[in-house]
């Protein structure tokens, strides 16, 4: 889209977008405020429709039904940064290198104002001239205080975008990526996996830790939770950083080997079985060793008939059949 806003344009919704937010008492948060402006600029359509069906049934705004919106229709596309963002940004940052050069301007004046000072002082019948000098210098010292004030204002307003930028980033990070390990979350694998070419040969892994239960029944859920960090380490460090590792749920794993035959996936598989199986962990209080684990792996090559989500069956398949072949295996469909 093309952006047309001005900074005026940008400044009326920027102002209607805080009288929505107080009306119905919702924090000025960046991700609260990125919906309510959209909304208010009327840029996007579908959230609009959400926002105003949510209103209708409640009368008021529910803040998780926002940040539902905000991943829904903003996280993770460049809108915010594009449409909002960036005009604000770039009409600062002209005022700004506006009010510097008058700041500038200001200083050659009141310097020279200065030298006429001197240059009259030195004769008592310039009197009066020396009062309009006076004056003068008195008026372009309120100005220049004035451009400097507001130049903070407008540098600490720059400030203010920039934080809201990194926040922004920061939200869309956190809404693709599992929090527990780092890896990607479902939402995260389907908007990685449309950056790839389709034409490319791709595979894929299904990776599930073995009687994972017994670790949580034996040692607790913090400790499960600190098992399958530790597998999502070993999976991330054995692929390159353009594959594509989720965690699917619970100990259950995903990678897209970008570019891989099925030869090339299983070797990658194997060796995240055995980097797994010759870990040795240990439980910190106690110092007591954890038992062996180990991982089960199906592995497919996406044909070109499939879409996705018929490769990742095709894994789950092999790894149903890694399980029952007595796991501790990877096997190929
Ligand atoms: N600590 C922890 N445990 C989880 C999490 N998500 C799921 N689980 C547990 O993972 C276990 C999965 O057990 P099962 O699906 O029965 O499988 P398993 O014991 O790993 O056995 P197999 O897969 O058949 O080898 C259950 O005990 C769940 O409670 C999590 O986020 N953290």
């Amino acid at each position: 889209m093309l952006i047309k806003d001005n900074f005026d344009e940008a400044l009326k919704i920027s102002e209607s977008t805080n009288e929505f937010l107080s009306h119905y008492q919702i924090p000025p948060s960046p991700v609260n405020y990125s919906v309510i402006y959209m909304h208010v600029s009327k840029r996007n359509e579908k959230l609009s429709i959400a926002l105003e069906r949510h209103l209708e049934k409640y009368q008021e705004v529910d803040l998780t039904f926002i940040e539902e919106l905000f991943s829904k229709y903003i996280s993770n596309s460049h809108a915010v940064d594009k449409q909002i963002l960036a005009p604000i940004e770039k009409s600062l940052s002209n005022t700004l290198e506006k009010i510097n050069i008058q700041i500038d301007s200001d200083k050659t004046v009141a310097s020279n104002l200065r030298k006429a000072e001197q240059a009259l002082s030195k004769h008592e019948y310039h009197k009066s001239m020396q009062n309009i000098v006076a004056f003068l210098m008195s008026s372009i010292s309120t100005s220049q205080q004035q451009h400097s004030e507001l130049s903070l204002e407008l540098t600490k307003t720059c400030g203010e975008v920039n934080f809201l930028k990194s926040k922004l980033e920061a939200a869309r990070h956190e809404a693709i990526v599992d929090s527990l390990t780092g890896l990607y979350n479902r939402r995260g694998c389907d908007v990685k996996l449309q950056t790839l070419d389709i034409e490319q040969v791709h595979s894929s892994l299904a990776i599930d830790i073995d009687h994972f239960k017994n670790v949580n029944d034996q040692f607790g859920h913090f400790i499960g939770d600190k098992v399958i960090q530790r597998v999502a380490k070993v999976i991330k460090e054995t692929i390159t950083d353009k594959d594509i590792a989720v965690r699917f749920g619970g100990e259950e794993f995903m990678v897209v080997l970008v570019n891989k035959t099925l030869s090339q996936a299983h070797e990658i598989a194997e060796k995240i079985r055995l980097a797994i199986a010759s870990l040795k962990l240990m439980q910190r209080d106690s110092k007591a060793y954890l038992p062996k684990l180990s991982v089960s792996i199906g592995v497919a090559q996406r044909q070109e008939e499939l879409n996705w989500q018929s490769l990742f069956e095709q894994a789950d398949t092999a790894l149903y059949q890694a399980k029952n072949n007595g796991r501790n295996q990877s096997v190929c469909l």
